[in-house]
């Protein structure tokens, strides 16, 4: 197969979808690979080593989507990016379609074949494909917080850990899944005073055994959050309903009741936000304010540190890649466990629920069509 990989166009999004590592693993599965010219220099990869691993560089997008059965991306296909995706060519990357209905409305007119990285689901009924990331960005979450919580930064002026005789930040996590479990570790290590809830009693369960003392896993509810919320210093949105649109669990109304100066990380903001009036902001212009609440929103956390995500994603994802190149991503999906729950889009029908759902759109079931 020939495959693609091309050069991120994302504001700031300095990640690569596939290593000189990578491109050796499947130059010795028989397959061509042609990288877009400079694709790795944000992750500290140059062309020549790339071509050193045996592949081809290609000056332009274009060349890659005419000459390639299978592009890779890291983040969703760009406006610039639709009308070059061909019928039938596989796109394998992040879409989080659920959030974006130009960008679904956009790939159902391609005809392609889109595999989402964030809905391949794994044997623990994981997301082996999301998880590296959101352990990246629940990690940067709350330094992202610590740092907006400074006064320099328009923020409260608390520090996370205290000092002796003074008390600590109180950091509240909504969602105990892999983005909360690490943004509350790291808070925790810091020394704040952290409280993280879910509605899943077995996930809090296992957090109950790992976190240490000064984490708090309480099972969630509106009554709870809205008390946590008015008392919360920092608090990070980590809520996952897999491929479909977040819900608003933090309102305007209940923003009047929260500390001025208080932080609100939505890391959920790639499948729309868990606050209401969350909006997506990039790297360079990272927060707004409502309500003299502090709102950080990037929807590309990980693509700030380039050198630690390209590796920790490129791990997760070559294993799928190399699968999908040998097989054809028919063969690909029947074989391997969870592949096919990747699957949102085929020849312009959504094979996804919950995105199908999110805009009141037609859904094929994925075994329809395989
Ligand atoms: N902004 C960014 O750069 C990045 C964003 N993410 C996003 O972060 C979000 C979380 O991802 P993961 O932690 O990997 O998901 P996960 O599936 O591991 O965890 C989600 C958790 O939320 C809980 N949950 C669902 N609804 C809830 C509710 N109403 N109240 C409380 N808890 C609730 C679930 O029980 C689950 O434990 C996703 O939207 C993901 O796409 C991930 C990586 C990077
Ligand atoms: C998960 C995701 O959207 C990201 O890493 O950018
Ligand atoms: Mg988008």
């Amino acid at each position: 197969m020939r495959i693609g990989v091309l050069k991120e166009i994302k504001v700031e999004e300095n990640r690569v979808c596939m290593t000189p590592a990578g491109v050796e693993v499947m130059k010795a599965n028989g397959h061509t690979v042609l990288v877009e010219k400079n694709a790795g220099v944000g992750s500290g990869f140059s062309d020549d080593d790339y071509i050193t691993a045996g592949a081809e560089i290609i000056d332009t997008p274009k060349e890659i989507f005419d000459q390639c059965d299978m592009v890779m991306h890291v983040k969703e296909p760009q406006p610039s990016e639709y009308e070059l995706i061909r019928e039938n060519q596989i796109v394998f990357t992040y879409f989080h379609f659920a959030a974006d209905e130009e960008l679904t409305r956009a790939l159902m007119k391609t005809n392609s074949i889109a595999i989402a990285y964030e809905t391949v689901v794994g044997t623990h009924n994981d997301l082996p494909l999301l998880t590296p990331m959101s352990e990246v960005a629940g990690r940067m979450a709350t330094q992202e917080a610590a740092k907006f919580c400074e006064r320099s930064m328009g923020g409260l002026g608390i520090l996370f850990g205290g000092v002796t005789g003074v008390a600590p930040a109180k950091v509240l996590v909504i969602g105990g899944g892999i983005v909360g479990t690490n943004a509350a570790l790291m808070a925790a290590g810091l020394g704040a005073d952290v409280t993280i809830l879910d509605l899943d009693l077995d996930r809090l369960r296992y957090l109950s055994e790992i976190m240490p003392a000064n984490c708090r896993p309480l099972k969630s509810s509106p009554a709870l959050l809205r008390e946590l919320a008015q008392d919360a210093d920092a608090v990070i949105g980590a809520v996952l309903v897999t491929g479909a649109k977040a819900p608003k669990l933090i309102t305007r109304e209940m923003l009047k009741s929260m500390k001025k100066g208080s932080v609100l990380v939505d890391v959920a903001i790639d499948q729309g936000g868990c606050f209401e009036t969350s909006r997506p902001t990039t790297h360079t212009d990272p927060v707004f304010e409502v309500e003299g609440v502090i709102h950080y929103c990037v929807a590309n956390m990980p693509g700030a540190v380039p050198v630690t995500s390209t590796m920790a994603l490129t791990n997760a994802t070559l294993p799928y890649a190399v699968h999908l190149a040998n097989k054809g991503w028919r063969q690909a999906c029947k074989d391997v466990f969870g592949l096919k729950e990747g699957v949102n889009m085929v020849n312009g029908k959504i094979t996804y629920k919950g995105v199908a759902d999110a805009f009141g759109l037609d859904y094929t079931p994925i075994d329809e069509v395989l």
